[in-house]
């Protein structure tokens, strides 16, 4: 997808956006509708009976234009609960009526549909759905029809990705101008289908700068040269694995082998782990000091580090490591507690990553994990701009963002990985990267795109999301990491590739 097509623009902007392309003459709704138009006759070719719910919004006045665009080769009828409330979905109204439409308020009178194409609430939804409101989507959902769903689909909240009260699951979702981070993020997903953008050809010179963008991978500059050794890789050290939590280290520090670092040495708070019988190369040391650490060396430290005085103490030392940082897991939940180690975070020189899953960062914001599921955007800014750190919330729609508040969304990943583990494995593949000089963004927004995608990949060949362990997660990632540096490598050799 081209750079420009993933930008991620916020609700203001956008409305920016639509009254600058108004002043200079653009009609946005009448290029919405004949892109969908244009788009349905050619997925969903004629002749079909077609059903459009036209909302009061502009959303409504979409499906209108498009409506009367079809009317010549298909059946189409036209559900309108409430009139028109904006004067262009009003135009559109009085455009598709004398060219011959006709308009239904009871969905109940309307003969049965092919195709049902939801226009009735887009970006401009505000609140909850009442009761009635409710009742409507439902008769909607009961229609034994595919759905396309007109930006975004009704009742999901387009920027926080929420379902307010009810909503349309669909098959489609035309994203129209630009994509919304609620289609892909909290319940997004589940509720979008498969989601393409209609960009309506908007002149460049209109187009606002973007808070943020859709996640995409860069991982050329992790090819290899012949010309190198282990120490060109870099190296990891894992702080964690307390008495009973041991294999979350060895998680971690397995991934960060498999993604290539050059050396990792896991430091465990339990003396009795001193050995990983199936991945030997791991080294682990008892935990001594951290002046054992070498200045540039990538530290993670979290995965079942526990919450022990200990872990506390070692925690506020490896704060002051002055190379890459990486908190996860029990280091967040210490570091919750703990205004003086926030004040640490904050004060280092280079802003380390902390990868909190819902909970651990309502932890840190001292809300709920409702709270953060609710706006999970608002949620990552404020962790990135609190701690001055590279925040990943990570779930459904994982987020990335800096303490300058841009973001990226990861749409990628499933729910095979909400299995245990699988978070050990994303801390272990960002150190790696780290090791391999990727800076703490890059390496966190590749290592959180190759895992979701690994996930994604477990999905289509096991046919579902149920029994992906995280260290079978692994062999995944190190397979796309390789295909993905592939291309690179020939291009080095200016070889063809042999497959
Ligand atoms: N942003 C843009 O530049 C463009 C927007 N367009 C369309 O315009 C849409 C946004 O239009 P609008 O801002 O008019 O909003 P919508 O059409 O999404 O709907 C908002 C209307 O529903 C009402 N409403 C909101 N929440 C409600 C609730 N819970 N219960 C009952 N009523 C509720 C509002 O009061 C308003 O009347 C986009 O989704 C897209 O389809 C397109 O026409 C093209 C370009
Ligand atoms: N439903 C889901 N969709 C996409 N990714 C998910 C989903 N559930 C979990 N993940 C990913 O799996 C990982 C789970 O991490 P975490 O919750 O810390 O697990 P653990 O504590 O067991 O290691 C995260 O990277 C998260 O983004
Ligand atoms: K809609």
């Amino acid at each position: 997808m081209p750079a420009n097509e993933r930008a991620l623009i916020d609700a203001t902007a956008l409305r920016q956006w639509e009254q600058q392309a108004a002043q200079a003459g653009l009609d946005l709704m009448a290029r919405a509708g004949a892109a969908i138009a244009h788009w349905l006759r050619l997925h969903y070719p004629p002749p079909r009976r077609l059903l459009f719910a036209a909302g009061s919004g502009n959303n409504g006045g979409d499906a209108l234009i498009a409506a009367r665009l079809l009317l010549s080769d298909y059946a189409v009828s036209v559900w309108q609960p409430q009139p028109p409330a904006t004067a262009a979905a009003q135009a559109a109204e009085q455009q598709y009526l004398a060219a011959g439409g006709r308009l239904d308020s009871t969905l109940s009178a309307l003969p049965p549909a092919e195709l049902l194409i939801d226009g009735l609430f887009g970006a401009g939804l505000n609140r909850p759905l009442d009761a009635g409101w409710q009742a409507q989507i439902a008769a909607l959902d009961a229609l034994p029809c595919p759905r396309v769903a007109l930006d975004v689909p009704s009742g999901l909240d387009a920027w926080r990705g929420c379902v307010q009260g009810a909503a349309l699951p669909v098959d489609h979702t035309l994203a129209l101008l630009c994509h919304k981070p609620g289609l892909f993020t909290a319940d997004g997903r589940d509720y979008s289908g498969r989601v393409e953008l209609l960009t309506l050809d908007c002149p460049p010179a209109l187009v606002p700068a973007a808070q943020g963008e859709l996640l995409a991978a860069n991982l050329a500059p992790l090819r290899r040269r012949h010309n190198s050794n282990k120490g060109s890789f870099g190296s990891v050290s894992i702080i964690g694995g307390c008495a009973g939590m041991g294999g979350a280290a060895l998680l971690a520090g397995r991934a960060a082998l498999a993604l290539g670092a050059g050396k990792v040495r896991i430091h465990s708070l339990d003396a009795r782990l001193s050995l990983d019988p199936l991945w030997p190369e791991l080294m682990i040391a008892p935990l001594g000091n951290t002046s054992s650490l070498a200045a540039d060396e990538v530290v993670a430290i979290g995965p079942g580090l526990g919450q022990s005085p200990q872990a506390h103490r070692i925690l506020a030392s490896v704060l002051a490591h002055p190379g890459a940082l990486l908190l996860d897991a029990d280091a967040l939940n210490l570091l919750a507690g703990d205004p003086a180690l926030q004040q640490q975070l904050r004060q280092r020189p280079r802003p380390a990553v902390i990868t909190p899953h819902p909970a651990e960062a309502a932890r840190l914001l001292a809300c709920s994990t409702t709270t953060v599921q609710q706006d999970r955007l608002a949620a990552v800014r404020r962790l990135a701009a609190k701690l001055g750190v590279i925040a990943v919330l990570k779930g459904a729609g994982s987020l990335l963002c800096g303490p300058d508040g841009y973001y990226r969304l990861c749409t990628a990943g499933n729910a095979a990985l909400a299995s245990a583990g699988q978070g050990d494995i994303l801390s272990g593949s960002i150190a790696a990267l780290l090791a391999q000089g990727q800076d703490e963004t890059s390496a966190a927004g590749n290592a959180v795109w190759l895992h979701a995608s690994a996930g994604d990949r477990y999905l289509a060949d096991a046919g579902g999301p149920i029994g992906l362990r995280a260290s079978s997660t692994l062999p995944l990632m190190q397979q796309l990491l390789n295909r993905q540096l592939t291309g690179s490598i020939h291009d080095l050799h200016h070889r063809k590739p042999p497959f």
